[in-house]
C-alpha cells in the first residue's frame, strides 16, 4: 500500500476535485469516517470535539454534526475565534448549530470520547501557547482519544513531535496512511490506525507516482519465492555466510540457520582455520568450509555457484574485515553488509561507497541498526537531526549506491533509485542479541534464491517481524529460524500457494 507525504496527499486532493469531487464532498466524507470511529468508541457517552482552526477543525465540525444528528451528547471547542474560519471548514461550522466553547481548560469536563481535531496535516511550526495547554490537558484527561487525520502535535510527514502531541486511542485518516502513521514517534502516539475512503479514485496516484510503501505482503507478492516442484537444491542458490575468529562463531552460525531457513538451497559457513572446530562442532545441515583470509576467500568465491554471500556477523572490526568486504565485492555476488563489516568502513566510508559503485552490481544490501548507521552516514545523521528516518535512509541509498536497511521498530529499507518501504510489524522483543544476525542470514537465504536485493530486503524484514510474534515474549534470537516454518506456512496461505 502506498504511503503518501502530506504534500502528495494534498495533490491527491488537488487532482480529486479537479476531477469533479467538490473539495467539501471529500471534507463530508472525512467526517462521516470520523463518526463512525467515534460511534465504536463512545458507546452512547458524551463527546467532546476539540476543533482547530483549519479543515482538519472542519472535519471535527462535520462529525460533530453528524454524531449530534445520530443522538449523541456532542460539545466543541474551537481553538479560534467561529469568524476567523475560512472556506470549507467556515462551511462545516455554518452546518453546526449547537453551541461553540470557548478555548477554555476547564470546559473539558469528563466526556467518553475526545476529537481531537486540531491539527492535521497544515502544522507548520512547534505547538507552544494555548494551543499547547489543550494538547496537555487532553492528555491529561483520562478519556480516549480519536486523533483526525493525524494526533495533534505530529508533523505527517515525518513523524516528529512538534513540541507537543496529542496521544490517540485511535487515528481515522484518508484515502492513504501518511509516514508518521508508520514512524515513530508518530506511530506510537496514533493508537490504532484507520483508513477511510473518502471519494479520492486511485487513478490519481498515476499522477502522484508515489515511491514509498507500506512493507506489508501485497507489495512484495510478486518477488517473493516459491520453490518449483520440479525444481532441487542447486536452484535454489548456496548462501556463504563469512564467520569470526574462535572467539566469536555464533553470530555467523545465526545467520547461517537464518539464510537455511528462509529458503537457500545450500548454506555453507567460511571459518577461519582456528574456529574450524567449533564451528564444525556445531553446525549440521549448514557447511562449514576453511577459509584463509581474503585470498582464500576470492578463490572460494570464483565458484559462481555461491551466488549470495552475508559478511559482518561477528567478523571483528578492521582491516581483515575491509579486505574481505571488498573482496566480495569484486567477485560479485549477491551481497549483505551488516554489523562489523560497516563498522569496519565507519573512517573510510567514501571507500566502501566508491567500490559499491565500481561494482555495477546492484543486488547489495547494507543492514546497520541506527548505530552503525550513524558511523557509517555521519553526514545525513548529524547535519540533519530534523531529518526524518525515511528521508535519511533514501539519501543513504543514494548516497552508498546499495540498499540501506536501517534496523529498529520501524525499519525503513531503501534503494537508491528512490523506492523506500516502512515496516510496522516487529514486535519490542525483537529487539534481543543476535536478531540481526538471523535477520541478515534471512535476507541472504532469499537473495540465493535469486529475489531482487530491495524486494529481499523487505520480505527478510517483514518475516522476521513475523517471527518475532510467532516467538513470543521471551524471545531469543535462536528462536527466530525456527518459527520461520510458521510464518512462511501462513504467508502460503494467504497467497492461495499449495503445499
Ligand atoms: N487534503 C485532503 O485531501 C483533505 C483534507 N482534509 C483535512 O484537512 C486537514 C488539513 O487542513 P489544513 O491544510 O487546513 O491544515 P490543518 O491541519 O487544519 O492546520 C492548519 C491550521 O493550523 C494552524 N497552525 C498550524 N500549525 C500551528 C501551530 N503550531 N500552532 C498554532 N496554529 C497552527 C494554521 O494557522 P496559520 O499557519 O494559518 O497561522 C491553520 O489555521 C487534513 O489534516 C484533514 O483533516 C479533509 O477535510 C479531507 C480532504
Ligand atoms: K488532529
Amino acid at each position: 500500500m502506498e504511503i503518501l507525504t502530506t504534500g502528495e496527499m494534498e495533490q491527491a486532493d488537488r487532482l480529486a476535485i479537479a476531477a469533479g469531487a467538490p473539495g467539501f464532498a471529500l471534507m463530508l466524507h472525512a467526517g462521516q469516517a470520523v463518526a463512525d470511529a467515534a460511534t465504536d468508541l463512545a458507546g452512547q457517552g458524551p463527546i467532546l470535539v476539540a476543533a482547530g482552526c483549519g479543515n482538519n477543525g472542519g472535519d471535527g465540525f462535520v462529525a460533530a454534526t453528524e454524531l449530534a444528528a445520530r443522538g449523541h451528547d456532542v460539545s466543541v471547542i474551537l481553538l479560534c475565534g467561529r469568524d476567523s474560519l475560512k472556506g470549507d471548514a467556515a462551511l462545516a461550522a455554518k452546518g453546526w448549530k449547537g453551541r461553540v466553547l470557548p478555548c477554555d481548560l476547564s470546559a473539558l469536563g469528563s466526556p467518553a470520547l475526545i476529537i481531537d481535531a486540531l491539527f492535521g496535516a497544515g502544522l507548520n511550526r512547534p505547538v507552544t501557547g494555548d494551543p499547547q495547554a489543550m494538547i496537555e490537558a487532553i492528555n491529561a484527561n483520562g478519556a480516549p482519544v480519536l486523533s483526525v487525520d493525524l494526533p495533534s502535535g505530529i508533523n505527517g510527514t515525518t513523524g516528529a513531535i512538534m513540541g507537543v502531541a496529542v496521544r490517540a486511542t485511535e487515528t481515522v485518516t484518508f484515502f492513504r496512511k501518511k509516514p508518521a502513521h508508520l514512524l515513530l514517534p508518530g506511530r506510537i502516539h496514533c493508537g490504532r490506525v484507520r483508513v477511510a475512503d473518502i471519494g479520492i479514485s486511485d487513478v490519481v496516484l498515476d499522477k502522484i507516482r508515489p515511491a514509498t510503501f507500506e512493507n506489508i505482503p501485497d507489495y512484495w507478492q510478486g518477488a517473493f519465492p516459491v520453490p518449483r516442484i520440479d525444481g532441487h537444491k542447486y536452484a535454489r542458490g548456496h548462501a556463504v555466510i563469512v564467520s569470526g575468529d574462535l572467539t566469536s562463531t555464533g553470530a555467523a552460525r545465526l545467520s547461517a540457520r537464518g539464510a537455511l531457513r528462509a529458503g537457500a538451497g545450500l548454506v555453507s559457513v567460511l571459518s577461519p582455520d582456528d574456529a574450524l572446530g567449533a564451528n564444525t562442532a556445531s553446525l549440521t545441515a549448514v557447511m562449514v568450509r576453511r577459509m584463509n583470509g581474503a585470498a582464500g576467500f576470492a578463490e572460494i568465491l570464483t565458484d559462481r555457484r555461491l551466488n549470495a554471500c552475508v559478511i559482518g556477523p561477528g567478523a571483528g572490526v578492521g582491516e581483515e574485515t575491509r579486505a574481505l568486504v571488498l573482496t566480495a565485492l569484486a567477485a560479485k555476488p549477491a551481497l549483505v553488509l551488516d554489523a562489523d563489516a560497516l563498522t569496519s568502513f565507519a573512517d573510510l566510508p567514501a571507500r566502501l561507497f566508491e567500490a559499491i559503485k565500481e561494482t555495477g552490481n546492484t543486488d547489495i544490501i547494507l543492514t546497520p541498526h541506527e548505530g552503525e548507521f550513524r558511523r557509517l552516514f555521519s553526514e545525513m545523521s548529524n547535519k540533519h537531526p530534523l531529518r526524518s528516518k525515511l528521508e535519511r535512509v533514501r539519501a543513504a541509498a543514494g548516497r552508498s549506491g546499495a540498499i540501506v536497511l536501517l534496523k529498529g521498530p520501524d525499519t525503513v529499507v531503501a534503494s537508491p533509485d528512490g523506492r523506500a518501504t516502512i515496516a510496522a510489524n516487529a514486535p519490542p522483543w525483537l529487539a534481543t542479541a543476535g536478531s540481526g544476525d538471523v535477520l541478515s542470514g534471512m535476507i541472504g537465504g532469499l537473495l540465493a534464491q535469486g529475489v531482487p536485493a530491495f524486494d529481499a530486503a523487505c520480505i527478510g524484514v517483514w518475516m522476521h517481524g513475523e517471527a518475532g510474534h510467532e516467538a513470543g515474549p521471551g524471545l531469543i534470537a535462536e528462536d527466530l529460524p525456527e518459527v520461520l516454518p510458521a510464518v512462511l506456512r501462513r504467508l502460503y496461505d494467504r497467497f492461495g500457494i499449495d503445499y
